[in-house]
């Protein structure tokens, strides 16, 4: 098996999924939370694009949160289901045969995937002051900025949970995109609750990704970063 080091902050944001989906495939892996001081003095000279996370695989780099967890989950997964659903009413073999074939799937995946990057991107202005990185005017904000990409973004969302019907996104078991957004809607609960409030698909997503199996072990340990 190759060595994994996954090199971040002490939060969970750009990283956590990945660390989510070693948790998923019980695949062992250096979790290397780094201080700013020894990323600008130790890591920042030899990082491929100049930022953090970076997955280290037997040595080699590979930058991009989204790239790292595509990666990831393409390699343990692809659709990281298998026994770690409870609810997948296909039996396992031939579950894994479908998700292979039907690579629309994974596109479907990543597009969600995508489509989260842009939403994270317009909300930004609003997450950093709500989440005490950067100060503001949370109320403005949250009017002028927040509100408008998460209608837009968890309008999209609710309805493509709702056609799907199985509590996930895509498929009948979880996948890197439910994990991604399950992990922002835990930190925007934890520091706004309510605001989600109109999009009850995607609560009830919340509820079964964070009740499957394996993640719910790993979510008991966790550190408890704020975001
Ligand atoms: N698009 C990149 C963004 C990475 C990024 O902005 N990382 C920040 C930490 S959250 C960073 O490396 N900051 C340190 C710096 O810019 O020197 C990704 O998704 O991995």
């Amino acid at each position: 098996m190759p060595t994994y080091k996954l090199t971040y902050w002490d939060a969970r944001a750009l990283a956590e999924v990945s660390r989510q989906l070693f948790a998923l495939s019980e695949t062992p892996f250096e979790d290397n939370r780094i201080k700013r001081d020894q990323w600008e003095s130790e890591y920042k000279k030899d990082s491929p694009f100049g930022k953090i996370p970076i997955l280290e695989v037997d040595g080699k780099k590979l930058p991009q949160s989204h790239a790292i967890a595509r990666y990831l989950a393409r390699k343990f997964g692809p659709h990281i289901s298998l026994s770690y659903s409870s609810n997948s009413f296909f039996p396992i073999s031939s579950y894994f045969r479908i998700c292979r074939e039907d690579s629309i799937r994974e596109g479907v995946v990543d597009a969600i995937a995508d489509q989260f990057k842009d939403f994270y991107t317009d909300h930004l202005p609003f997450f950093v002051v709500l989440t005490g990185l950067k100060d503001g005017d949370l109320s403005t904000l949250r009017i002028e900025v927040g509100e408008p990409a998460r209608d837009k973004f968890f309008e999209y969302i609710e309805q493509i949970a709702k056609k799907n019907g199985s509590g996930y996104l895509v498929g009948r078991s979880v996948t890197w995109a439910d994990l991604l957004i399950v992990d922002y809607m835990f930190t925007l609960e934890s520091k706004a609750p309510g605001y989600l409030d109109g999009f009850p698909t995607m609560k009830k997503v919340k509820k079964s990704v964070e009740n499957t199996p394996k993640l719910k072990e790993y979510l008991a340990k966790r550190p408890n970063n704020a975001f």
